[in-house]
Parts: C-alpha cells; sequence; structure tokens
C-alpha cells in the first residue's frame, strides 16, 4: 500500500476550554514521512493537542496546517481525507464486523452509501493482510481483544491513505510484541505520523524526533537524545533515571532508579 506523506505544521497553537488553557503557544514543522513522539505526563495535554490536528479542538488561537492548508479552513470532508487518527477507547458497541470497521475508512474519499470501488477493496484487503487480520476477518469488532481492535483501527486509518496519520497511544491494550510489530509497522510505512506514547524508550526507539509537553505547554524538542535528558526526566516526569544507550539499537534509554 502506498500513502503520499504530507506535511504538517503547528504555528502558535493554542487550546483553551473557558479560562482553561490545555495547549499553550504549539508550534512544530513536521516534514513528509517524519515520526514524531508526543510525550508528557498524564494531563499534559497530549490528546488535546493531537485532537488540534484531527479538526475536533479548534485552536483558541494559531494555525494547523496540513499540505499547507489550514485545515480549520478547509471542509470536514477534506480534513477526513487528510488526516487519519487512531484514538484511545474508540467506542465498540456497534455491531460491525473488522471488516466493517477497515471499509469505514474508504467513507472519506465516498459519496455517502457508495458502493466500495475496485480501488477500495483492494485497499481494503491490502490493510487486512498488512495487519494480519484475515483469520479475524468476519469476527464482530466488539468480540476483540484489545491489541486485535487496536490493529484494525490502523488498519482502519490506512485504508484512508491520510497524508498525516495522528495516533494517540496506539500501544495501550498491546502486549511488548505487538507494541514493537505495530510501530515497526508504522514506521516502515514511511507516512507522516504524530503519536503520543507514554512509552519513553519506545518513543526513542521509533521516533525521529520527540515533542515533550508539560502543562500544555512544549518544554523540548528535538532528537530523543536532547530531549530525554537527565534534567528533563526528573523537572517534567518527576524521576530519577540513568540514560543509558541500548545495545543493540543504540538507541537512547531511559532506566529509572
Ligand atoms: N473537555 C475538557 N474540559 C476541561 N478540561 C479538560 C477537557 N479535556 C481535557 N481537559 C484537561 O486538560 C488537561 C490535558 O488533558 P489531555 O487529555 O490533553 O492530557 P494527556 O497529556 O493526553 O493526558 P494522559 O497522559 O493522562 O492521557 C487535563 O488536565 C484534562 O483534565
Amino acid at each position: 500500500m502506498s500513502i503520499a506523506p504530507g506535511s504538517l505544521q503547528l504555528e502558535n497553537v493554542s487550546f483553551a476550554i473557558g479560562e482553561r488553557t490545555l495547549v499553550r503557544d504549539v508550534s512544530l514543522s513536521v516534514a513528509p514521512g517524519e515520526m514524531i513522539g508526543l510525550i508528557g505526563p498524564n494531563g499534559a495535554g497530549k490528546s488535546s493537542l493531537l485532537r488540534t490536528i484531527y479538526r475536533t479542538n479548534r485552536p483558541s488561537s494559531g494555525r494547523v496546517t496540513v499540505n499547507g492548508e489550514n485545515i480549520w479552513q478547509r471542509p470536514a470532508s477534506w480534513v477526513a481525507r487528510h488526516v487519519g487518527a487512531v484514538l484511545q477507547d474508540m467506542p465498540a458497541e456497534f455491531p460491525l464486523t473488522v471488516r466493517d470497521v477497515i471499509a469505514m475508512g474508504r467513507s472519506a474519499h465516498k459519496r455517502l452509501l457508495e458502493a466500495d470501488s475496485a480501488h477500495d477493496r483492494a485497499l481494503i484487503e491490502a490493510a487486512i493482510d498488512l495487519l494480519q487480520l484475515r483469520p479475524l476477518e468476519t469476527r464482530a469488532f466488539r468480540t476483540l481483544s484489545g491489541g486485535e481492535r487496536q490493529r484494525t483501527l490502523v488498519a482502519r486509518a490506512l485504508v484512508q491513505q491520510p497524508a498525516v496519520l495522528v495516533l494517540d497511544e496506539p500501544t495501550n491494550h498491546l502486549d511488548i510484541h505487538h507494541q514493537l510489530q505495530l510501530l515497526r509497522f508504522v514506521r516502515s510505512l514511511g507516512i507522516t505520523v504524530v503519536a503520543a506514547l507514554h512509552d519513553l524508550n519506545l518513543a526513542a526507539m521509533f521516533c525521529d524526533r520527540i515533542m515533550m509537553l508539560h502543562q500544555g505547554e512544549m518544554i523540548a524538542t528535538g532528537a530523543p537524545e536532547a530531549v530525554l535528558t537527565e534534567e528533563n526526566l526528573t523537572n517534567i516526569f518527576r524521576i530519577e533515571a540513568t540514560l543509558v544507550r541500548n545495545p543493540r539499537t543504540n538507541t537512547i534509554w531511559v532506566m529509572p532508579a
């Protein structure tokens, strides 16, 4: 499956609800094909920031552009064709099969009730194979395990062929094998990704750059070793940690003490 990666720009993005500012003046420029890890303690504003990218939280100031287009000045249907998202705890109570859920990813590219074209079907088949969902294809989505659901939702996002893929804690519910498999897989697609990740070592392993958020503000952004410093881990995550290199991957490794 080939997806043309897009560019993403956050320009001084803030987001407030009433008096409360959840995201404050965040800027980030993501090149096509880059993978950005968003890290920060609970309540730092990661999900709130991601929602400004998939057009759920309208910034109170600043701009979000995808391929140079301000997403808040484009119709929702344009954004649905250009930004894909895998979110936490998607509702699962609808009586759809795995294949139905994946096929829903094509809806942004079609008119209401338009039948799947040969192109749609080819993408759906490819996604089922890529995410190894063939044995589950006809199962009801609600009967899946957490990890199987997550793979289905990634497949659904991929058939959308999004210029930018937003992942909110995509490794939630996954065992360590599937965490690695999912991130390796997403990475191998060469698409543009912004992913909120709680596992700092996985973020360092898979992301080109990391952005650290705290109380809605960007504390640091850059290469994993520039952001995952003892100082940032102490000040922001409130942990004592030793930093080493993973001898196999040579990526920075946080060892809490
Ligand atoms: N609709 C809302 N109304 C008021 N406060 C909100 C709303 N949505 C989020 N918040 C608050 O904004 C802050 C940031 O929340 P957010 O979910 O963005 O953080 P997060 O970094 O994704 O956290 P976690 O790691 O716990 O998932 C939290 O204090 C949260 O309670």
